[in-house]
């Protein structure tokens, strides 16, 4: 068989097998078979380095340190989100939407994990570039670091050229096995998660930020073209194209129905193997999104319900 097209057959098996592992979480092959092709495909870039190409599986764990991070400029502002504290405060944002719109639209519930935004430019299926939020208008490319996240795919199912918005995150365990093993090298223990995940994709040698076991969730797609026409289509779109989506959402019809998803989530989130600190709710329909607009900062078609902060328990 010509090099050319093992090194593709191989690279689409790996991401399909990576795909398996990372996002579903169900590997259809051994550890033992993923290591065999992924060794094989190292050797043949190794022996023919004219074939690696920076989208190839074994290109996540990048080069050499860098000495600092390029600012980034958002073409689309990655905007924060305004928030509400009670079901009372919810059912008035839900009314005054009512009132702008003349109807009650549908809403999509979804969680609100408590990771770092990032966005993820693809050009023709490619993971072009990875940045922090920064700002909102402008952020640090970090694509050495976010390329080193498993469940983020270096290649789509299909060659589109959008950028994907999310939550690059620590889960809980990878959180406990960081600060158990910093505490027994007598290094200062993280706070949470969050800073966690921070600190990792803040470091400019990504063989550090590939150790922190980060893991990534796509929220939202921000594309010139009209992909999708709402906002749960965009999550089952991203799905297919093989993205990390949470499976937690639902759509809404009205104000009690979100506070009923609202309500499961207090107590379900102890039980979540990530950390979210609120439950987000946006209008569903895209047209709607464009009529309601935004405010200075944030989308007047999006809210974030916040968690109480936990009594922290001493
Ligand atoms: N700042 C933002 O727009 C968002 C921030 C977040 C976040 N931290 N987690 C989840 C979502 C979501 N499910 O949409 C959003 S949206």
């Amino acid at each position: 068989m010509e090099m050319a097209e093992r090194v593709e057959e191989l690279r689409q098996t790996l991401n399909q097998y990576g795909y398996e592992y990372y996002v579903l979480d169900r590997p259809s092959v051994p550890d033992s078979e993923y290591d065999r092709l992924m060794n094989e495909l190292i050797q043949i870039e190794t022996d023919y380095p004219e074939l690696r190409t920076p989208d190839s599986p074994t290109q996540r764990v990048g080069g050499a340190p860098l000495d600092a991070f390029v600012k980034v400029t958002h073409d689309t502002p990655m905007l924060s989100l305004g928030n509400v504290f009670s079901k009372e405060e919810l059912v008035e944002w839900v009314e005054r939407i009512e009132k702008d719109l003349g109807y009650t639209p549908t809403f999509v519930a979804e969680l609100k994990f408590d990771g770092l935004a990032v966005s993820l430019k693809y050009e023709n299926g490619r993971l072009v570039r990875g940045a922090t939020r920064g700002d909102g208008t402008t952020g640090e490319d970090i694509t050495q670091n976010l390329k080193t996240i498993r469940s983020i795919p270096l290649r789509l199912n299909e060659d589109v050229t959008f950028e994907v918005r999310g939550e690059a995150y620590m889960p809980k365990r990878s959180f406990e096995q960081l600060n158990d093993e910093r505490e027994r090298n007598g290094e200062p223990l993280f706070a949470n998660p969050r800073n966690a995940a921070a600190g990792s994709l803040r470091q400019l040698d990504s063989k550090i930020a590939a150790s922190r076991n980060l893991a990534f969730f796509a929220y939202g797609l921000v594309s010139q073209d009209d992909l999708v026409a709402s906002h749960d289509e965009s999550l089952d779109y991203l799905k297919r194209l093989g993205v990390a989506v949470s499976g937690d959402y639902t759509t809404c019809q009205t104000a009690d129905e979100l506070w009923d998803y609202i309500e499961t989530y207090v107590t379900k989130r102890s039980d979540l193997p990530y950390e979210i600190d609120g439950i987000v709710i946006k209008v569903a329909g895209y047209e709607e999104q464009e009529q309601l607009g935004f405010t200075a900062k944030s989308p007047r078609w999006a809210v974030a319900y916040k968690f109480p902060a936990e009594e922290v328990v001493t």
